[in-house]
């Protein structure tokens, strides 16, 4: 089987929010005629940063056309020479690796007649729990929307939440302590993510005076690879650290360093689902945890993590895919299911990701671009359409 075309497709899908992010879908087509599908996900962060759509398929055209799908590894080292790996989290060279592999898995299980997860290690689940995030507080009456997102949430089935934080810590705290009051025993806080936004002295008072709530995790409690910040917090922190893997060097510093207890692993920020195994195989060796972070895909994306997420043995904390949930549409025939807060896999008779494209929704959604006007940091940083600071 040979690959005959890429083909690219930017759509962009507001969230409940009124905040709109801007995906591209990839189809790989063959000379067999299966057609692989991707998702490029989230170019809404750093949005000054942007990719020229025509150039970006003229290139993926020139690398992949006449190369065996089934070829992944030799295809990811072609990708990785092109799109090389950053040390930072929003490098958009790895939502493009991530969009074309997750297309590979998808035409090779095909035309297998397979699932998606009979090439990532088969199935050790067929659910895992996922929690819905409550975006960072910057004003205090900020803090009954979020109640009202957690008593709505918690009435479809969601019982853990995680929290951004670290903005207006005194919001925080109100935030915690209605959660604590009005929905005891119901709801869990799986983590405070601080999203590199402290040093780790900062993040640490603000843990520690948080943590009469309690939470499971804290994510990112220091300054963008700050390995040795992360170790300090770590051993001064009586919860469990996660962090994104955003490249193998940035893996391999937090394993030498001793930074994490949890690696928080997504496609789309490590540029693949190949990449993705390597990086859960390198948790394991090291003896640390895994979760699956998210950018909040769409459906596309969140069917390659469920896939992914299915063959993990380590996957001991809760996972973060909501992608389908925060957007008031998608741009498949049946979106991803979640039942009681879990993310259910597609039926293993399915074969490839398990998701189909609507055309339909595909054109109500297509801009012409992956352009972006002026965005606050507010709007940026926290996912929102708001227009305050
Ligand atoms: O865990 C995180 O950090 C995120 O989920 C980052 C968010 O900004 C995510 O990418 C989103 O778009 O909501
Ligand atoms: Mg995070
Ligand atoms: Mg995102």
């Amino acid at each position: 089987m040979k690959i005959s075309k890429v083909k690219l497709t930017a759509v962009g899908v507001p969230r409940h929010t009124g905040f709109v992010n801007k995906h591209v879908i990839v189809q790989l087509e063959t000379d067999e005629g299966a057609v692989g599908i991707g998702e490029m996900s989230d170019f809404s962060h750093l949005p000054r940063y942007s990719v020229d759509m025509k150039d970006l398929e003229a290139t993926l055209d020139s690398i992949l056309i006449g190369k065996n799908p089934f070829d992944t590894a030799d295809i990811n080292r072609e990708l990785d020479l092109n799109f090389p790996q950053a040390l930072y989290y929003y490098e958009k060279g790895s939502f493009i690796r991530n969009g074309v592999d997750t297309a590979l898995y998808d035409v090779c299980s095909k035309f297998l007649g397979v699932s998606m997860s009979d090439l990532l290690g088969g199935r050790q689940r067929e659910k895992f729990k996922v929690c819905y995030p409550i975006f960072r507080h910057r004003f205090m009456d900020e803090v009954d929307e979020n109640i009202e997102i957690v008593r709505n949430r918690l009435e479809q089935g969601f019982d853990t939440f995680r929290l951004y934080v670290g903005k207006n810590v005194d919001a925080d705290e109100a935030f915690l302590d209605r959660v604590y009051s009005e929905f005891a025993g119901k709801v869990t806080i799986k983590s405070l993510d601080f999203s590199h936004l402290l040093d780790w002295k900062d993040a640490l008072r603000a843990t520690k005076r948080l943590s009469k709530y309690h939470f499971e995790l804290v994510e990112s409690p220091a300054f963008w690879n700050d390995f040795e910040g992360l170790n300090h917090f770590r051993l001064q922190c009586e919860f469990p650290v996660s962090e994104h893997v955003w490249s193998p060097r940035q893996q391999y510093e937090m394993i030498k360093k001793d930074s994490v207890d949890i690696f928080n692993i997504a496609p789309v920020f490590i540029g693949g689902l190949t990449a993705a195994r390597k990086a859960a195989y390198a948790a394991e060796v090291a003896g640390k945890s895994v979760l699956i972070g998210t950018t909040q895909e769409l459906s596309i994306g969140t069917s390659a993590m469920a896939h992914f997420g299915s063959a993990l043995p380590h996957l001991n904390y809760t996972s973060d895919p909501t992608g389908p949930e925060l957007y008031i549409d998608d741009i498949v025939t049946d979106k991803i299911q979640y039942e009681n807060g879990f993310l259910r896999l597609p039926d293993r008779k399915i074969a490839g990701i398990g998701v189909d494209l609507d055309w339909n929704k595909i054109e109500k959604y297509r801009v012409p671009d992956l352009s972006w006007g002026d965005v606050s940091v507010h709007q940026l940083q926290d996912r929102t359409s708001q227009t305050r600071g």
